[in-house]
């Protein structure tokens, strides 16, 4: 039978090796960038710490938190183990995800290149490719600007995404955060983001991208979510 110290390893493990996705599909520069990941069943979180370099991580190096942000101190055993990093700068945006969104897993927060220029203009991606049907159900919305320090990003994301299909949100002049039913989910929608935010930009030097209809995009949506992959 698991433990709970058997799941907080094993989030930790995952949610270490997915910042290498992040460099991998070239989201991130130097650590403007990071993944979080719920520990199921329990009002707990594990993040990337602070000001570490991704090729310096290690699943020991994730900070546990609890729903707040506020590091857990694991009652002085080794296996929670917490490094006596900081947590993430992001993370009162992560803890208020998932504080809100209680069937969000993992959430992602990116500074890559095409989103974050949709977002320093504030406008939304249009649905114009089929890849954004299957994927956001529509448009890629934009959230408020917000500043760093309390849970004003957080808000914005949630109440960006909770009237939206979509797993991604532009937050304005800052950057995409991305959500989803676990970590990984959360890392596809990061990755999927950006390549949608480069090829509507580049379809819009070429012209104006063609609309795709309400009932089409439904259509892909339904397919994708549902009958993609299973
Ligand atoms: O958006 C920002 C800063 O504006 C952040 O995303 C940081 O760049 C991430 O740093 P860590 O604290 O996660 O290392």
């Amino acid at each position: 039978m698991s433990t709970l110290l058997d799941t907080i390893a094993g989030v930790r493990s995952e949610v270490c090796a997915l910042h290498a996705e992040l460099t991998r599909y070239e989201l991130v520069v130097w650590t403007a960038g990071n993944v979080s990941g719920r520990i199921p069943g329990h009002e707990l979180m594990v993040i990337k710490p602070s000001g570490v370099s991704y090729d310096e991580l290690t699943p020991e190096l994730m900070v546990v938190t609890d729903l707040h942000g506020t590091p857990v101190d694991g009652h002085g055993t080794v296996e929670w183990g917490n490094p006596g990093l900081s947590p993430s700068s992001d993370t009162a945006a992560h803890a208020y995800v998932y504080r809100n969104m209680p069937d969000v897993g993992g959430v992602v927060h990116t500074h890559s290149t095409y989103a974050t220029a949709w977002a320093a203009r504030g406008e939304e991606i249009p649905c114009v490719l089929t890849m954004m049907g299957d994927e956001f159900g529509g448009s890629i919305p934009v959230g408020p600007f917000a500043l760093i320090g309390d849970d004003s990003i957080g808000r914005g994301i949630v109440d960006t995404l909770t009237a939206s299909n979509s797993p991604a949100v532009l937050m304005q002049n800052h950057g995409p955060f991305t959500i989803g039913k676990d970590a990984r989910a959360a890392v596809k929608a990061a990755v999927m983001c950006e390549e949608v935010a480069r090829t509507v930009h580049i379809a819009r030097q070429l012209g104006e991208p063609l609309p795709i209809d309400r009932a089409k995009i439904d259509s892909l949506y339904e397919r994708y979510q549902n009958v993609y992959g299973r």
